[in-house]
């Protein structure tokens, strides 16, 4: 007997609703395309061939996972509609009060509308480190291996590669899973992966057995997890090291990593977030330096930096904005004098053009800010619009090796408008960064590609030097260390200015015979300042350098130490010190700093039993005690 149309259509739903059932029992996809290689008890590794579409994460699951989610979500649906049932009348009364209960709900609602968009708020804070892993490495990686593995572009790359967050630490495993199939060229799947996470000596260890093979990648020949000074084979690799090359810190394989001042890159950049281990860089490097004779100056605006160098021979501490300020107007002439000699002498003239000069510049990013609005403030009508203070910065930065002026410049973010234009930062060739985000990366090592990824290791930097990334422990010196290896030295040496120097200088200060200062003229050489903090230190090439304050000797250091220059040159005791020049310091205070604070001015001479100081190093010291200043010229 022939089959009715209506006969087939029951055939049809029944057969529908048959295989219907068996896709929601079994954990399938309901449309019936099997899209994965899931099966009921294993969850999928890879999409099938020729699928076409987005693939959604649940088809990845195992089938028993799938149905768990499905019968656990009817059982929700079921107990709804049997609370609605058994409570009619609560259901009733409900709609019969719609306005209150319309008001209940949109209360309700804002309040649910409220914590949803305060958790998606938490939720997306929480996992933006994971989001930023899966687009700038998981994605790429997977873009780049999919095809030699032989797995469709669907596959959801966290089904297979398994990178955690901090892959680039030292004790991070990478697992990537391979197909069954192994037809694939293990040297390609090598060297994909270590170009697309940009990994530095990593090895391989391939698991091909059974049926979820997988590779493991794992960091090998590592930078040692510490490089601390007190061991004493980092001590004697410092030791050794040569005077233009200050040892930063260890390599993989244990190499040493430093940076020829001479040779390689004058000035030094060094980008880190906060905690970073920036102040450890620089220690590093500066008390390297004044082992070996250089004279530093620290321009440190946020005052408490560098405790450790305050006080020590050759070092001149700067933490107000006025003393950075004329500092840097004095450091921008004292390159223009280098340059003459070694111009004259030729730059083999070492000891005439003088010693290595360190210029620790921190913060420059509020420090830049502050030298603009200090300028500002001070500057009179016919004065430059910028900052002679910055000018002068910039100058040194191009006036390259030959000076023996090195500018150690740090930053949370070295942008080029911090710096003054994209060309400034060019200036530096070598750049330590430790702690950074991509764009950092971008910014500063952009010709290093991909950008290895950022580690949270105490004292773990990329040092890029020639466009090539090294990984680097840096060298940790504590507070002590760093001063003891400062000033076990050879003494800083007082130079002379050289007997053959053509031409006498066309300007320096002069005293004259009644002491007070007289004119500056351009392009004078210093007199570099014999401020209370650099009072141990011999005066750089220069001749009679009285002890001026700098803010004395600058033509441009329109600082507001000027008018009062006269004033600053006298000798007085500690109690007329108090009364007349800085009131806000008690004289318990001034005399407990004279016992206990090795920055404190020398004295001048002695009135009776009653040691003087020259009022101008008094203040100066004031201005830049690591405690909230007095007299300050901050601007904030
Ligand atoms: N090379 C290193 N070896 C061991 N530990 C280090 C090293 N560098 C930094 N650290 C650790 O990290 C801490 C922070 O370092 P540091 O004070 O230099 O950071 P910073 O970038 O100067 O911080 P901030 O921006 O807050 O001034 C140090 O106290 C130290 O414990």
């Amino acid at each position: 007997m022939a089959q009715t149309k209506f006969d087939r259509q029951v055939e049809e739903t029944a057969e529908a609703v048959m295989f219907g059932i068996g896709r929601f029992l079994g954990g399938r996809d309901m449309d019936g395309i099997k899209r994965t290689d899931a099966t009921f008890w294993h969850p999928a590794t890879r999409v099938l061939p020729k699928v076409e579409g987005r693939v959604s994460r649940s088809s990845y699951r195992a089938g028993w996972q799938r149905l768990t989610f499905r019968m656990t979500f009817l059982s929700a649906a079921g107990s709804g509609g049997w609370w609605t049932w058994e409570n009619q009348e609560t259901a009733q009364a409900l709609i019969e009060h719609r306005d209150a209960t319309l008001h209940t709900l949109q209360t309700g609602g804002i309040g649910v509308a409220s914590a949803a968009a305060a958790g998606g708020v938490a939720y997306g804070w929480l996992t933006r480190e994971r989001r930023e892993l899966m687009r700038e490495w998981v994605v790429p990686l997977h873009q780049a291996l999919h095809r030699p593995l032989g797995y469709a572009e669907q596959t959801d790359p966290r089904m297979y590669l398994h990178v955690p967050k901090n892959f680039s630490d030292d004790d991070a495993q990478i697992r990537v899973g391979l197909p069954t199939h192994l037809a694939f060229s293990r040297d390609l799947v090598a060297d994909l992966i270590t170009q697309k996470l940009a990994l530095e000596s990593v090895t391989f260890s391939w698991h091909p057995e059974g049926r979820t093979p997988y590779v493991l990648v794992k960091k090998t020949r590592r930078p040692p997890k510490k490089a601390a000074f007190k061991d004493p084979k980092v001590r004697e690799l410092v030791a050794k090291a040569p005077e233009s090359a200050p040892v930063i810190g260890i390599g993989t394989s244990g190499r040493t990593v430093s940076v020829d001042l001479d040779a390689e890159s004058p000035h030094i950049l060094v980008n880190a977030s906060t905690g970073g281990g920036k102040s450890v860089i620089l220690r590093c490097i500066t008390c390297q330096m004044l082992h070996t004779g250089s004279h530093a100056y620290i321009l440190d605006f946020k005052r408490i930096s560098h405790p450790w160098a305050r006080g020590i021979p050759g070092v001149t501490y700067c933490a107000d904005i006025a003393d950075i300020h004329d500092a840097l107007i004095e450091l921008g002439m004292e390159g223009r004098r280098r340059v003459r000699v070694a111009d004259e002498l030729g730059i083999d003239a070492v000891d005439a053009i003088g010693p290595r000069l360190l210029i620790l510049f921190e913060e420059v990013n509020a420090t830049m800010r502050q030298l603009a609005r200090y300028w500002e403030r001070i500057r009179e009508s016919g004065d430059p619009k910028v900052s002679p203070a910055i000018d002068a910065f910039n100058e040194v930065l191009y006036m390259g090796r030959q000076v023996r002026m090195h500018v150690l410049l740090v930053a949370q973010s070295a942008t080029a408008r911090a710096l003054g234009g994209p060309e400034v930062r060019e200036q530096f060739a070598t750049r330590i960064l430790a702690r950074y985000s991509l764009n950092a990366w971008r910014m500063l090592a952009g010709e290093v590609t991909p950008a290895p990824k950022s580690t949270k290791h105490p004292g773990r930097a990329q040092v890029v030097i020639g466009g090539s990334a090294n990984e680097t422990q840096v060298l940790f010196f504590t507070d002590a260390e760093a001063r003891e290896w400062a000033t076990t030295g050879p003494p800083p040496t007082a130079k002379t200015r050289p007997a053959a120097s053509p031409q006498p200088a066309p300007a320096q200060l002069q005293k004259a015979a009644d002491g007070s200062a007289t004119a500056t003229v351009d392009d004078a050489p210093p007199t570099l300042p014999t401020a209370p903090e650099t009072a141990a230190q011999p005066a750089l090439p220069t001749a009679q350098a009285p002890a001026a304050d700098p803010a004395a000797a600058t033509p441009a250091a329109t600082s507001p130490a000027i008018p009062a220059a006269v004033d600053d040159d006298q000798a007085v005791g500690l109690r007329e010190a108090h009364e007349h020049h800085l009131p806000e310091i008690t004289i318990a205070a001034l005399r407990y700093a004279r016992a206990n604070d090795r920055t404190f001015p020398r004295p001048v001479g002695k009135r009776g039993a009653e040691l003087l100081y020259r009022v101008g190093d008094l203040k100066r010291w004031a201005r830049n005690r690591p405690r909230a200043a007095v007299g300050t010229t901050d601007l904030d």
